[in-house]
């Protein structure tokens, strides 16, 4: 009754006005200023409504009484939110801060025989007025900050690709990506313990230096170069730096590029905190000579299919063959321009079986700042490789086999791949394992021996007769044999007995 007689007595435009005076009037003498962060900013989704949502999950989880639980795709653990119309206090450098998450239902404008109820999420920002300042000026960044980090740490690492050959999806993005899930680390890795150590540290001063990138001037980047034989865990060492800094990996595939520009917008649509690989750079591109025409495209890789137009005679110039081509001028735009600086937090990673195959200007520090040789199994390594595979610890094993296994490893030249699939092969039987890996060990000395006399000339010695010498049981492997006889091979509880 009072509402129609309201409605009849004064128009809408008047109490419009009205409703508006004693908004301003409300705001004049409150000390609270509000903002509002809606879900949807026009057509596209606010950044920083889900940075708020991520950012007060951990506070939710804390003091929270009615929270709603979320698992996103891709996400190993669960994150709590603030339930509808719930509201939550926060505090920053002595600011109170009051978020309310407000959630009303609209009518769709959809024409339907049924209205379309729909939801518009936003959350509400209350602040004083005398700490609008601070809030505006810093607050908001550290928010969406703590929230890339709960992300990054919620969030399983994702793995993009190219492969699809320069084609977009619907989102108009060039990668595709699954969750990474290489469970490789530097635990796992069966490295020299000093090199290893010595390339955490590195990761680390990295990840930790921008203030130390910004004052000298240098874009937050850095390359490694990975060269060895195959097998010996190049792959591995790109999942474990990956697993160490929480990065994710963007493996590019350079056949499937065809122009510098699209090289760009590849790295133009890369994230920070991020490892940009190129594996066997070496089988993707011709690298040979900045300066040689010609020249062959360069190794057997590409995994099949079409190949790039490398233009050789345009390296040093960047000039694309009629805007057709990839250049090592553009890889190394790409690795060092201007453009490579887009984001930050980038480590760029190549690998390759053949360095001799770069040319110079690639490997140069400021491009590849670090090169790690993956070297065939050394002694410590295989000492990784034991305890990993095994449960071995040094101790366990006599000191004269351990002596006899240091004598051979080297002169084998055995990568970590070829030792594991013994280990593998055996891991029932932790004795048999390691009785065969000295057999292989000396099978491989034989083999590189007569086939260094073959390549120089001399005369080959009885197979047999050289075996023999080399397959003559010493007292390690002769006390370790008499072990497995008497405790029997096949006992799977042979660790003890043998120790
Ligand atoms: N250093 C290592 N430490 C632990 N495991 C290793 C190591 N090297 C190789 N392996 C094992 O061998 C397998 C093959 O290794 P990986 O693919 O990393 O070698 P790679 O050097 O990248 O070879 P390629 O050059 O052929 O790509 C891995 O699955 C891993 O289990």
């Amino acid at each position: 009754f009072c509402q129609s007689i309201l409605h009849t007595v004064f128009p809408p435009e008047f109490r419009f006005a009205s409703l508006k005076f004693l908004h301003r009037v409300f705001h004049w003498f409150s000390v609270y200023c509000y903002y509002d962060i809606t879900e949807i900013d026009g057509v596209n989704t606010n950044e920083l409504y889900n940075a708020v949502q991520l950012y007060l999950s951990t506070s939710a989880s804390i003091s929270g009484t009615r929270l709603s639980l979320m698992r996103g795709l891709n996400s190993s653990s669960i994150t709590f939110g603030l339930s509808n119309n719930d509201r939550l206090v926060d505090s920053y450098n002595g600011a109170a801060v009051e978020w309310e998450h407000i959630v009303t239902q609209r009518q769709s404008q959809t024409f339907s025989w049924r209205p379309l109820p729909e939801e518009r999420r936003g959350f509400t920002l209350r602040v004083k007025k005398k700490d609008k300042q601070v809030i505006l000026d810093s607050y908001l960044d550290f928010v969406m900050e703590k929230a890339n980090e709960i992300r990054r740490k919620n969030q399983d690492r994702l793995l993009y690709t190219n492969s699809r050959g320069g084609s977009l999806d619907s989102r108009g993005h060039p990668w595709e990506s699954v969750p990474f899930k290489h469970p490789s680390t530097f635990e796992t890795l069966a490295i020299d313990p000093v090199k290893k150590a010595e390339i955490m540290d590195d990761l680390v001063d990295f990840a930790n230096g921008e203030s130390f990138y910004k004052r000298t001037g240098r874009a937050w980047k850095r390359g490694y170069l990975l060269y060895g034989p195959p097998g010996t865990g190049k792959s591995s060492m790109i999942a474990a730096m990956a697993n160490f800094l929480g990065y994710d990996i963007y493996d590019l595939e350079l056949t499937e590029v065809n122009t510098n520009s699209e090289l760009r917008k590849l790295l133009m649509k890369t994230t920070s905190k991020s490892i940009i690989v190129i594996e066997d750079i070496d089988c993707s591109i011709n690298l040979t000579n900045r300066n040689t025409t010609g020249g062959g495209g360069g190794g057997g890789g590409g995994g099949g299919g079409r190949r790039n137009n490398y233009d050789t005679a345009s390296h040093g110039h960047g000039i694309d063959d009629g805007g057709n081509s990839i250049t090592l001028s553009g890889l190394l735009n790409f690795t060092d321009g201007l453009w490579s600086c887009c984001g930050s937090e980038k480590i760029f990673l190549f690998t390759t079986n053949h360095i001799e195959k770069l040319d110079p200007a690639l490997l140069r520090s400021g491009r590849m700042d670090m090169h790690i040789h993956m070297s065939y199994c050394s002694f410590p390594a295989m000492k990784i490789l034991l305890k990993n595979y095994l449960g071995f610890q040094e101790n366990d094993l006599q000191k004269e086999l351990l002596e006899e296994l240091k004598g051979e490893i080297d002169d084998a030249e055995m990568t970590p791949a070829d030792i594991s699939e013994v280990l593998i092969k055996n891991r029932r039987d932790k004795n048999r394992a390691v009785e065969e890996l000295l057999v292989e060990f000396k099978n491989r000395v034989v083999i590189k021996r007569r086939k260094s006399k073959e390549s120089n000339g001399d005369e080959i010695e009885d197979e047999e007769q050289e075996k023999r010498a080399l397959d003559t049981p010493t007292d390690a492997s002769d006390q370790l044999q008499e072990t497995c006889n008497k405790n029997g091979c096949d006992d799977n509880d042979d660790h003890d007995k043998f120790d």
